[in-house]
């Protein structure tokens, strides 16, 4: 449905623009440093990184609302843009792409109805693609209800709630029954509840009309709920493509494995390896981990360890169980649903969360254990 290749992006850097006057430096700043990726049909697919990674600029050129350097944009069987030095560039207007879009600040039009918002896209439509207004005002309905939203048609726009002034920004986008739905960051004006409902929400929406969408984010949570898949960005470039549950179990790298949740870092080498089961060895003794990555014997590597991958306990099973380290319990922090256990382990301390019923005191002495097939295998470099 979209593919994106090696599409690059650059920007006046500021030093540059500084320097020019007595050096004439050529900088550039690469917001957008070659990627590529594809977004099947009914995919939800997201743009995840930190601030300034690139997220943004990626989604803006899709949109045609920046032109890149180079590279290509498809949709379906359309270039959308194609160009680089010496060849001819096709760079379609924004307002010819017919995408929808939705931003940050819903930018709903305050003077209008909830009703004219939503049909105001398809009134300013020109004459031979304008539907009649009967269409328009069942197509308008439509949406309305399945944001629901339907009993709010009448009341001013400005007069409704900030998680129902996004709903009805989504509504405009999808009354246009767009090929693409571009989301930039839709949620992040909203309050941590209403975000987390809304993101449940669009969930669903997505799943029953089955509209593609490129949505854009810093929130890793977000991501994970709500992707099909996820190309995590930094610095331009994109590290890791996958679904959400491979990016969080498999991160391939330890940037990843920070960005997307918490986790333990220990620093090994692998030492032996048996088909897919490597045994690494670290400060602290040697751990076994269960990993497709192709790394070879001497290689240096991160193993890396979900909190909830760590099961606290205070008796040994030591002989029945792989990877059963003694420990020290330094804090617990009961959060709810869930206890956390800081525990020093030799040179380490290592976090674990678990099941509420399981608390014990600091200063105890414990017993680790870390399933080889709940690890992760970082390379390193
Ligand atoms: N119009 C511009 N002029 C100069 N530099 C720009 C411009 N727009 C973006 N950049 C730079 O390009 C890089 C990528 O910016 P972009 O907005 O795409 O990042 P982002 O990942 O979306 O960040 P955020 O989450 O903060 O919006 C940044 O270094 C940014 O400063």
């Amino acid at each position: 449905m979209l593919r994106i290749d090696n599409l690059v992006k650059t920007f006046d850097g500021e030093r540059r623009r500084r320097r020019a006057l007595s050096s004439g430096a050529e900088e550039r700043v690469f917001a957008v440093n070659d990627i590529g990726f594809k977004v099947e049909e009914g995919e939800l697919f997201t743009l995840l990184g930190p601030s300034g990674c690139g997220k943004t600029t990626t989604l803006r050129s899709i949109a045609g609302l920046e032109s890149p350097d180079s590279g290509t944009i498809e949709v379906g069987d359309r270039v959308f843009f194609s160009g680089a030095a010496g060849r001819k560039t096709v760079n379609v207007p924004a307002n010819e792409r017919g995408l929808g879009m939705v931003f940050q600040s819903y930018a709903i039009w305050p003077h209008m109805s909830v009703f004219d918002n939503v049909a105001f896209p398809l009134q300013v439509k020109k004459r031979r693609e304008r539907p009649g207004k009967r269409e328009i005002a069942e197509r308008v309905m439509r949406v309305l209800e399945t944001m629901e939203l339907g009993s709010y048609a009448d009341r001013q726009a400005t007069k409704l709630s900030g998680g129902q002034q996004q709903r009805l920004a989504l509504a405009r986008a999808l009354v246009m029954e767009p090929p693409l739905l571009l989301l930039d960051e839709p949620l992040s004006n909203l309050d941590a509840k209403l975000r987390e409902s809304l993101r449940y929400e669009l969930k669903r929406l997505q799943r029953e009309l089955g509209i593609t969408s490129v949505y854009v984010t810093h929130d890793q949570t977000e991501a994970l709920v709500l992707s099909t898949s996820i190309a995590v960005m930094r610095s331009g470039k994109v590290v890791q493509l996958g679904r959400p549950r491979e990016i969080y179990e498999n991160p391939n790298c330890k940037f990843v494995a920070e960005f997307i949740g918490t986790s333990n870092f220990i620093a090994g080498n692998v030492v032996a390896k048996d088909g897919e089961r490597y045994s690494v060895g670290t400060e602290d003794g040697q751990l076994l981990v269960d990993s497709a990555a192709d790394l070879p014997v001497g290689a240096d590597v991160i193993v890396s360890i979900r909190p909830e991958a760590v099961e606290v306990s205070t008796s040994s099973r030591a002989g029945a169980v792989p990877n059963e380290w003694t420990g020290t319990v330094l804090t617990r922090a009961f959060l709810g649903e869930a206890v956390d256990h800081v525990v020093k382990v030799g040179t380490h301390e290592i976090r674990a969360r678990g099941n509420p019923s399981v608390s014990i005191e600091q200063g105890t002495s414990i017993y680790l254990r870390l399933d080889p097939s709940k690890l992760a295998l970082v390379p390193v470099g």
